[in-house]
């Protein structure tokens, strides 16, 4: 069916509401929109399935999300399983609790226990949860940092962690195969298996994550958990601390009215929470983003709050971890191939080994089971990190947790803070030992079906220019033909000849390209000239706006 077609029966089929018809009849002038929304399905990507709330096929809505968990469930009766078992988590998104609510009667209807969540919960605590009640599989409804028109489904195997590429396409066969949706729609839901949990798990979570604890001491600190699902959670495991939250983005709100996007790697979405932190003179912020995976922090330093970046809060946490953990020969930090090399460096100078993963904490997550399902592993998980604010130290959870993040963050600024050091004083010393690292993120969004293709454009006219990309380059590496024993990703990074790189790869959760810069100098006006010669080499290679 072409995306004509599938519009049509959306319009006139009877298992469609009159909301969704009447939202669709009201585009029926403008066949871009219609091509948008229904060109494809939703398909699995760095973040589970995600998109646009609206109606269509390629759009996040009541319909696409029972279609998803009919083929999820399918595929866990597939497996043959005696009582198969869910866990259903939802954000603070706008439709987030309904969407969990469909899932739920899908779930129920099969046949399957569901153990479905009672109050927004983050992500990590869905992944912690499928362990801890041993469940075959889990779906946390959420968009993560994404703006508010979006929402996601993520979907967890039975250890907790989002579901890699294998697995993935599985799922999806399975999800393909669901084409009837006035069946669908006539699912009925059992309430009979349908059981509503939430403080006491949250309890045993936070529990759980106490067991990282490394250091008590005082300090003050304005949160913000910007309208997501952290604010209570968050709290809960940092109750010995003098914790301010900005009252203004304390309740849910689906709009996330109070900030541009809820992604605490922008500085705007923090600043509500610095404008009070100076009011308030603390020490520290902190905000996570929506479903509570991610974590931003600025900190005082000299009467100023300075934020930092994801890739320096990582290296913070790895020389705080392992400077108080016990390293063995096992010892394992895992990262991304796109996070900079200063944690690395590290943790190998600590004893440590390093593991490159593609983007996205499900390939970490998936590192951690197989150190635990291997008896002779020669690894051990220590921590596992992304320059995308994703951070684990633990394995209560497969997936970035900012929970057990937040705690050990500020416990790691309460400790300098009795040495009278700032966090930005500990990452001068740090770079004073193993050179300068800048890093630098350039998204550029490019929507829709043209801003796909323009993707892959400008991916070709990269491998296209190879090894004449940049004046100084050492090595290309090309991850889409598998290397470094990595699946096969869309990514090219560019290593150059001062121990600088480039990575370019389109992002797997939004309309974007992204561009990442990690630049090694003497120092931080070096590193800013080195950065705008490279931008201006890319600027001229490739049509874009940086
Ligand atoms: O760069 P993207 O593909 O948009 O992914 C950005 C981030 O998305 C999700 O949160 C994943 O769990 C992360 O691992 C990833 O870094």
């Amino acid at each position: 069916m072409d995306y004509k077609e599938r519009y049509k029966n959306w319009c006139e089929g009877s298992g469609f509401d009159n909301r969704t018809k009447e939202e669709l009849l009201a585009i029926i002038e403008d066949n871009t929109e219609i091509k948008e929304r229904f060109y494809k399905d939703l398909s699995f990507g760095t973040g589970g399935l995600r998109g646009i709330m609206g109606a269509g096929t390629n759009r996040m809505n009541s319909y696409t999300v029972k279609k998803a968990t009919l083929g999820l469930a399918n595929f866990i009766q597939s497996q043959k399983k005696a009582n198969p078992s869910v866990v259903v988590a939802f954000d603070t998104r706008n439709n987030s609790q309904q969407f969990a609510e469909d899932v739920a009667s899908v779930f129920s209807s099969l046949g399957i226990k569901t153990y479905l969540f009672d109050a927004p919960m983050p992500t990590p605590v869905l992944s912690y949860t499928v362990r801890h009640l041993q469940c075959d599989a889990g779906v946390v409804i959420t968009a993560s940092h994404n703006p508010k028109e979006y929402n996601g489904y993520k979907v967890y195997d039975h250890n907790g962690g989002q579901l890699t590429p294998n697995n993935a396409n599985e799922v999806t066969s399975f999800i393909n195969q669901v084409t009837d949706f006035e069946w669908i729609t006539s699912i009925n839901s059992n309430p009979a298996l349908i059981e509503l949990i939430g403080a006491e798990i949250l309890d045993s979570f936070v529990g759980e994550i106490g067991r990282q604890s490394i250091f008590k001491g005082e300090l003050n600190i304005v949160y913000t958990p910007i309208h997501g699902a952290g604010n209570i959670p968050v709290r809960q495991a940092l109750t010995n601390y003098n914790v301010s939250v900005v009252k203004e983005q304390e309740l849910p709100d689906g709009n996330f009215s109070t900030v541009v996007s809820p992604n605490p790697e922008d500085k705007k979405a923090l600043q509500m929470a610095i404008n009070q932190a100076i009011r308030e003179n603390a020490d520290i912020v902190i905000g996570t983003d929506p479903d509570c995976d991610r974590i931003g922090v600025a900190v005082k330093h000299n009467e100023e709050f300075k934020l930092l970046t994801g890739n320096q809060i990582g290296a913070l946490l790895v020389d705080f971890v392992t400077d108080n953990r016990e390293v063995n020969a096992k010892s394992t930090l895992v990262k991304t191939i796109v996070t900079n090399d200063l944690g690395a460096n590290i943790a190998s100078n600590k004893g440590l080994k390093i593991l490159d993963t593609l983007t996205g904490f499900k390939y970490i997550g998936e590192k951690i089971n197989e150190f635990e399902a291997a008896p002779d592993s020669d690894n051990e998980f220590v921590m596992g990190y992304e320059e995308s604010y994703g951070y684990l130290i633990g394995t209560h959870a497969r997936d970035k947790d900012a929970v057990v993040a937040a705690k050990l963050i500020c416990e790691m600024a309460a400790y300098y803070k009795t040495l009278g050091l700032s966090l930005m004083d500990r990452l001068q010393s740090i770079y004073g030992e193993y050179g300068y690292y800048m890093d630098v993120l350039d998204s550029v969004t490019l929507k829709g079906l043209d801003g796909a293709t323009k993707i892959q454009t400008l991916m070709a006219e990269t491998r296209k220019l190879d090894n004449q990309f940049f004046k100084n380059i050492e090595a290309v590496k090309d991850y889409s033909v598998g290397i470094d024993g990595l699946p096969k990703e869309d990514v090219i990074k560019f290593l150059l000849k001062d121990e600088s790189w480039v990575a370019i790869r389109p992002s797997g959760t939004e309309p974007k390209i992204k561009i990442y810069y990690s630049i090694k100098a003497t120092d931080e006006n070096v590193a800013q000239i080195k950065l705008e010669d490279i931008k201006l080499q890319i600027k001229q290679n490739l049509d874009l706006e940086l």
